[in-house]
């Protein structure tokens, strides 16, 4: 596994979600130094806890289940302080209801499902059953009182015409504790830092650069995304604006209260300091 890890080209997970796009899209697939590996969430998780790829963006939750086996690259993440539009639960009852009731799960998701656990428990006392489920959402409903999707699921549930009630869990988290949340970061495996710094850095310079071009003129990807999954220019762009991909100090607050509640509830083991790259090498002096 270490000899994965520390090959060149290293290996660098990709979400394969247009939440992701900022932080990807002017960067190549193949270079000399990585080779991007594009999957959900719960894929690239998998694959960077067993060392098939030394750098992943993953789910924020991952981070905080092992901190030890990781550092962040400073400066990217997939984060709102408030509404993030593809988080959602979707309520085929009322609150009350849903919260003594059956909710089932995207497969996909690490960050978002014990989110809406913090939230359900936490915030409205709530203690209902939960099932892990395929992101569809007809079967998901069939047996079950609400369903949680993520990413393009989400977007594309959000625009049919179901009539079920919807819980934005950017919203939720902000009106709750006042903070931002980060639900991706970029990690690193510290052997892939010791063993393969320069491909390391170079990902990184190449993934700020993509974030800082993305950022400034958000017209490319707005197109794209329209072309490629539908909606309107104007959703994208709200979209795009609403999420924050610079890992500033409102998201990394909100991410430390985020690892305290799981802590709280059992869900990680210990209390997770972040714990950056050492942003003097990536200048490379
Ligand atoms: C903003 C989103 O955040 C995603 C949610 C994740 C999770 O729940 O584990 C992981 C990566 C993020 O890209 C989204 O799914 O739309």
């Amino acid at each position: 596994m270490m000899g994965v890890a520390n090959s060149r080209p290293i290996g660098v997970g990709r979400i394969d979600y247009t939440n992701a796009w900022p932080l990807f899209h002017y960067v190549p697939d193949e270079t000399e130094d990585y080779r991007i590996v594009r999957s959900v969430p719960s894929g690239l998780n998998r694959m960077l806890q067993q060392g098939e790829l030394g750098v992943s963006a993953v789910s924020s939750f991952i981070y905080g289940m092992e901190p030890q086996r990781y550092v962040l690259l400073p400066g990217l993440s997939v984060g709102t302080v408030g509404p993030v539009r593809s988080i959602l639960l979707f309520l085929k009852k009322p609150l009350k209801e849903v919260l003594r009731g059956k909710i089932a799960m995207t497969d996909t998701s690490a960050t978002s499902v014990s989110l809406l656990k913090m939230i359900l428990r936490l915030r409205y006392d709530g203690n209902p059953e939960y099932t892990v489920m395929k992101p569809d959402l007809g079967a998901m409903l069939k047996d079950n009182d609400a369903a949680l999707l993520i990413g393009d699921s989400a977007i594309r549930a959000s625009w049919e015409s179901h009539g079920l009630e919807v819980m934005d869990l950017g919203r939720e988290w902000k009106e709750w504790t006042g903070l931002g949340m980060t639900y991706a970061v970029v990690a690193a495996r510290r052997e892939a830092v010791e063993n393969s710094r320069s491909e390391v850095l170079r990902i990184h310079e190449d993934l700020l650069a993509s974030r800082r071009r993305s950022t400034a003129n958000l017209e490319p990807l707005v197109q794209r995304a329209v072309a490629s999954i539908g909606g309107t220019k104007a959703y994208w762009t709200e979209y795009f604006t609403g999420l924050q991909y610079d890992f500033g100090p409102e998201l990394r607050e909100g991410l430390e209260l985020y690892y305290r509640y799981a802590h709280e509830l059992g869900l990680v083991d210990g209390k997770a300091v972040l714990e950056f790259m050492n942003s003097q090498l990536s200048t490379g002096r």
